[in-house]
């Protein structure tokens, strides 16, 4: 069982999207959607391309505002916050191309969102020291995603694998209680997949809340507590893994797309 979160009600929704919808011009790209998804729970969010599954999280990150339906966090409603009001609240978003500044070193990347979020100003030259508490937040997280050993190598010299790690250690510096991850696998080689699935689990078993867009069938049904099957912009089926890979609707619906 994931541990939940100081502060969290287990009886509250991390997450609640109601009827959400969202039409641009005479196309609907996304219709209806409605799911909850409980403080500690994995969800992985999965459909063939062009099913509405990176516009869901646009429009729960709020990159998009819907023409139809809600978004609540932790039982507040946000559908009309921009993205940084929401990111306050505790949603923390990792896009599908990397986000690293390619010349800083790992750490500098982490203690930069990690001073940002402490409310220092968000400088390289503020003379960090080992010892400040930017830095002590970012060697914690650093460690969580098993980069500790890479401290001082460029961004940009990191494997695709570890520059997500990385990814995931400069959320986690913003302390969110509810994290979107965007395919973490996308251009990950294979050998790099266990060791990033491992740190994704790991996120899940601190007990954070986790929704995950992944096209690798096998990464998400071996982590996920419950998947949201996506098509033509609907919500198809959203249910443990089990009986999501036994729904003969998914089954012609997703998986018979992709064989
Ligand atoms: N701003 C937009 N204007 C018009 N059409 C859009 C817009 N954003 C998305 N779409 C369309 O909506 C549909 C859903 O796109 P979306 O990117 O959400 O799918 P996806 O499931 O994330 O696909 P993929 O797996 O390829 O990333 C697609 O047909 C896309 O072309």
């Amino acid at each position: 069982m994931p541990q939940h979160q100081p502060g969290t009600d287990p009886f509250v929704p991390a997450l609640a999207v109601r009827g959400l919808g969202l039409q641009i011009g005479g196309a609907q790209i996304l219709h209806d959607v409605t799911l909850e998804v409980a403080p500690g729970e994995m969800i992985g969010v999965i459909g063939p391309n062009g099913a509405g599954k990176t516009t869901l999280f646009n429009l729960v990150s709020g990159v998009l505002r819907p023409t139809a339906g809600t978004v609540r966090l932790a039982g507040r409603d946000v559908t009309g916050d921009p993205v940084a009001r929401r990111a306050r609240a505790g949603l923390g978003r990792t896009f599908q191309t990397s986000s690293v500044f390619p010349r800083l070193d790992v750490l500098e990347n982490v203690r930069l969102a990690a001073q940002t979020h402490l409310g220092r100003s968000l400088s390289v030259l503020a003379f960090p020291h080992r010892g400040d508490a930017a830095t002590r937040r970012a060697v914690e997280h650093l460690a969580e995603v098993g980069l500790a050993h890479r401290l001082d190598v460029a961004a940009g010299d990191l494997s695709h694998g570890d520059k997500r790690k990385l990814e995931i250690a400069v959320l986690l510096a913003t302390d969110p209680s509810v994290i979107l991850l965007d395919e973490p696998m996308a251009g990950v080689s294979s050998s790099d997949v266990p060791g990033l699935s491992e740190v994704i689990r790991r996120l899940h078993r601190s007990g954070r809340t986790v929704l995950m867009v992944e096209h690798h069938m096998d990464v998400v049904l071996g982590l996920v507590d419950r998947v949201a099957v996506m098509h033509h912009g609907e919500l198809l089926a959203y249910d443990t893994p089990e009986a999501v890979m036994a729904d003969p609707t998914v089954q012609s619906a997703y998986l018979g797309d992709v064989a």
